[in-house]
């Protein structure tokens, strides 16, 4: 059970460098959800039979964008669920929308994985093209929610999977019919058949990316599916042009790397031979030479227990890199002030060669559990020693001085979109001030730990200037003893910034987004 929530946080660990406090308060606020009229929660269906009819991919797709969009789950963590947990998934289908389908074969799951993560990453765009061919503005409003998720993935599956249409448009008006009424059923057919007449005539009503910046970001924030704040936010720093790559790599299916678990002396070469052994396809990394690339089967590795044994972790290979700018040596004493769940520990302990101590430290008990679980089986928790605090309190009482300090920050996670298909519609523009004052406090409790000559190393899985540079820029001024060492010598060049830091760029270097900074205390 360990294994599998240790997986579940690697996975989500890089992912989901957004502070997890933030979406624990989208997840407490979000209402439970009824299958009906948007509102108060209906009761419970009897369970009824099995419906052979329907199919079960769509059944069960839209009852998980049903928990993600209500009922707070995520959308990552359903999808790892994956095989074996169909009994349980179907006791979801059956409450909400009161029969069960047919157990899902492996083919039925890489769909709902494709179809939920695509419809929500799509959502925005899904909705305009939906809204605009409801009769008005208020049908759209008021449409029920399990209706609505019938329309977004019968669109989806329309415009960007490209699927046949008639057996679209057949199957998710059975699905309406079945899972509410009859009289459902008939709008989605009226819908989607307005939807694939205009798609055939190449005449959907799609935006223009015209007049003003605040019209061409609200046009640009439909096309590409993401909240307007963001558009706007990335064209201010990053152009138009490359804020466009970013969307679209944001919206691109994810790649995954693997990470040797060289703790335990399992070199790359060994990991290769069992992907190869399970017929996984797989590049090596030319960053790490701990890591592997993989695009498809993740599943495979899952199942096949590498990560369950400590054979290897999921690990994104921008995280890895943030490993290279601390550098960890045999012997050294290094806080990771902000640890849980722990991807970066794990690695700077295999990095120890058994010599030295790493100090993970987080507010979060629960994930730091998981911390000391997964140490143990990737047999390198003699290395390091858990530490349950909130760094502020810590770094008030604490009178020992380490020799390193990783402030692996909580934020905005905008650099691991296309791995969060649910991030975007989470994150609040407000969010960036809270978190910005959030570092700042963090840097400062960090810097007091570091011994003098010793290293702080701010890092964060955030693409957005305010959140790196401009916290680094902010802390130097208030704290003159430290200065930048550029990470030349401890990544490649092509990740260095004209300021000396890392930052990994998903348009660039087909990789999470990620930053960090290395900053010397003075002797
Ligand atoms: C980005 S995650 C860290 C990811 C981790 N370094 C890894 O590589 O797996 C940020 C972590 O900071 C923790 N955190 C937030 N505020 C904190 C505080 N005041 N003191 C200590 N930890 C805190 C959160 O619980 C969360 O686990």
């Amino acid at each position: 059970m360990a294994q599998l929530l240790s997986f579940r946080v690697y996975l989500s660990a890089e992912t989901q460098k957004a502070s997890s406090e933030s979406l624990k308060r989208t997840q407490k606020t979000r209402k439970p959800f009824s299958p009906g009229r948007r509102g108060p929660v209906a009761p419970p269906r009897k369970p009824q039979n099995l419906n052979l009819e329907v199919s079960p991919h769509r059944a069960v797709s839209a009852v998980r964008l049903m928990r993600i969009e209500y009922g707070g789950a995520f959308a990552d963590l359903l999808n790892e669920k994956g095989k074996g947990s169909g009994s349980n998934e179907m006791s979801y289908v059956e409450r909400t929308i009161g029969f069960r389908t047919r157990d899902l074969d492996d083919r039925d799951l890489r769909l709902v994985t494709d179809v939920v993560g695509g419809t929500i990453r799509w959502r925005r765009f899904l909705d305009h093209l939906i809204g605009s061919l409801c009769h008005n503005e208020r049908t759209f409003r008021n449409m029920e929610p399990l209706l609505l998720q019938i329309l977004r993935i019968a669109v989806y599956e329309i415009i960007k999977l490209d699927m046949p249409s008639y057996a679209v448009v057949d199957e998710n008006v059975r699905l309406a019919k079945v899972a509410l009424r009859p009289g459902a059923g008939d709008f989605v057919n009226g819908i989607l058949r307005k939807l694939v007449s205009l798609k055939e005539k190449d005449a959907l009503p799609l935006p223009k990316v015209e007049g003003d910046d605040r019209a061409q970001a609200r046009a640009l924030a439909t096309l590409h599916s993401h909240p307007v704040w963001m558009v706007r936010r990335w064209v201010k720093y990053l152009g138009l042009d490359e804020a466009t790559k970013l969307m679209i790599w944001n919206n691109s299916d994810p790649g995954f790397s693997l990470r040797a678990n060289t703790g335990r002396d399992i070199t790359r070469a060994d990991l290769v031979e069992r992907l190869e052994s399970l017929k996984v396809p797989h590049e090596l990394s030319l960053n790490l030479e701990e890591f592997v690339r993989i695009k498809t089967g993740l599943q495979t590795v899952v199942q096949a227990g590498l990560l369950k044994e400590g054979f290897c972790s999921v690990q994104d290979e921008s995280a890895g890199l943030i490993v290279s700018v601390v550098k960890p040596q045999p012997g050294e004493r290094i806080m990771d002030a902000c640890a849980a769940p722990g991807g970066k520990t794990l690695f700077m302990a295999s990095c120890l060669k058994g010599q030295g101590m790493i100090y993970a430290m987080d507010v979060n008990e629960g994930r730091l559990r998981i911390l000391g679980e997964t140490a143990k089986s990737h047999q390198v928790d003699g290395l390091i020693t858990t530490i349950h605090s909130d760094l502020r309190v810590f770094a008030e009482t604490n009178e020992v001085r380490y020799d390193k300090v990783l402030l692996d920050a909580p934020c905005s996670g905008l650099g691991v979109l296309s791995k969060r298909a649910d991030l975007r519609w989470n994150r609040k523009l407000e969010d960036m001030v809270e978190l910005t004052k959030l570092q700042d406090e963090l840097l400062d409790s960090a810097s007091k730990l570091v011994k003098h000559g010793g290293v702080l190393v701010y890092s964060t899985c955030s693409i957005d200037p305010e959140e790196n540079e401009g916290r680094v820029e902010a802390f130097l001024q208030r704290h003159p003893e430290f200065s930048i060492d550029p990470v030349t010598s401890f990544v490649p060049s092509s990740f260095v910034t004209s300021q000396g830091f890392f930052l990994s760029n998903p348009v660039k270097h087909s990789l999470d987004g990620a930053f960090a900074a290395r900053l010397n205390r003075a002797l």
